[in-house]
């Protein structure tokens, strides 16, 4: 059995407008393997979340997939409606938003949330999924599950909440976890214990992650493989240490430089001259030229060579000399 969880090629989502197409997403591909975390990265607008709301047919109409297909082990998914694609929600693919109070029933004890959701997709008595339940929440760090387990989501912190989450979202042990900003909207002070906490049970459990983020510091803690987003086009994919130590990709460069991880020591970060062009607005050739150091003619007329797993989509890509240089 191949060892690939989730599947996606040549993925575009177009948003039709009355003053023309917009494309949010245009042909992107990735793979994710059983037990990786792959981090989606890039600034907000990206198309980050577009990509990964596609897999999990979450797109607000008139957004839609318009090429492409989206492989879940081994079955084709991109077309799934309705109660198919909602038994693979939960069952297959578990979902960790930004807020967690967008996965959880305000009107329900947690406990009784995951004894649901493991009784719609597991096989087994209530009896047995209570008592999974209790555990699901110790292994999240729920102190005094036992009683826990009775509480309603309000009667949590933010933090906590997003355990909660992470616990539902793992317990019809699903083979994928799609986290959008799973801690961005947390204390910083417990944005570090969710993501290893996530790290380490996905892991121990074999899960593939996308793990979708605008902080490269997340990206450096708990990914395998990145993949930069540039406007909606795949920038960069690569291992994650090769894609921070020796980004190829001037934006992927850029998103280092600017962030503190990359410039300790440095007197001041770097900023990226210049926006992310608007979806009515993005430029031909390469999206990111008007605002790469490395620009030339080249980059303004045919559109960059495809993005390959260890290749930029970039036709001046950093040499080696050329990052320790600008780093
Ligand atoms: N209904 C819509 N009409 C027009 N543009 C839209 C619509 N919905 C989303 N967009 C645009 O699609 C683009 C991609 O959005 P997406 O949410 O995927 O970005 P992102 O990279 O996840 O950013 P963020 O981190 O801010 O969520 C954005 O430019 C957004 O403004």
């Amino acid at each position: 059995m191949s060892d690939t969880v989730l599947s996606i090629r040549n993925l575009t989502v177009e948003i039709p407008t009355r003053h023309g197409i917009l494309r949010p997403v245009e042909d992107v591909s990735y793979d994710i393997a059983r037990g990786e975390i792959l981090g989606v990265v890039g600034e907000s607008g990206a198309g980050k979340s577009m990509a990964g709301n596609a897999v999990i047919d979450l797109l607000n109409p008139p957004a839609h997939i318009a090429g492409g297909e989206i492989w879940l082990n081994g079955s084709r998914i991109d077309q799934l409606k309705g109660e198919a694609m909602r038994r693979l929600r939960g069952k297959e693919i578990g979902m960790v938003f930004q807020d967690p109070l967008t996965s959880l029933n305000p009107l329900l004890r947690i406990g009784d949330q995951l004894v649901e959701t493991m009784l719609t997709h597991l096989k087994i008595s209530e009896r047995e999924a209570r008592a999974r339940a209790v555990t699901a929440l110790q292994e999240v760090g729920i102190p005094g599950a036992a009683e826990r387990v009775d509480s309603y989501p309000h009667e949590f912190s933010g933090g906590m909440r997003q355990r909660v989450v992470i616990a539902l979202a793992l317990c019809a042990e699903p083979s994928l976890i799609i986290a959008d900003e799973p801690t961005t909207a947390l204390d910083v002070s417990v944005q570090a214990q969710i993501i290893a906490l996530l790290k380490r049970l996905c892991r121990e459990r074999g899960t593939a992650v996308m793990l979708i983020t605008h902080d490269m510091g997340v990206i450096a803690e708990a990914t395998d493989r990145v993949a930069v987003m540039y406007a909606g086009r795949l920038a960069e994919l690569g291992p994650v240490r090769d894609v921070l130590t020796r980004p190829q990709h001037p934006y992927t460069h850029g998103l280092m430089a600017s962030t503190p991880l990359a410039s300790a020591g440095k007197a001041r970060l770097h900023q990226i001259p210049g926006a992310m062009p608007r979806l009515d607005a993005v430029p031909d050739g390469c999206a990111f030229h008007p605002r790469c150091p490395r620009a030339t003619d080249l980059c303004r007329q045919p559109p960059p060579p495809k993005v390959q797993d260890g290749k930029a989509a970039c036709w001046h890509p950093l040499t080696q000399d050329a990052q320790e240089e600008a780093l």
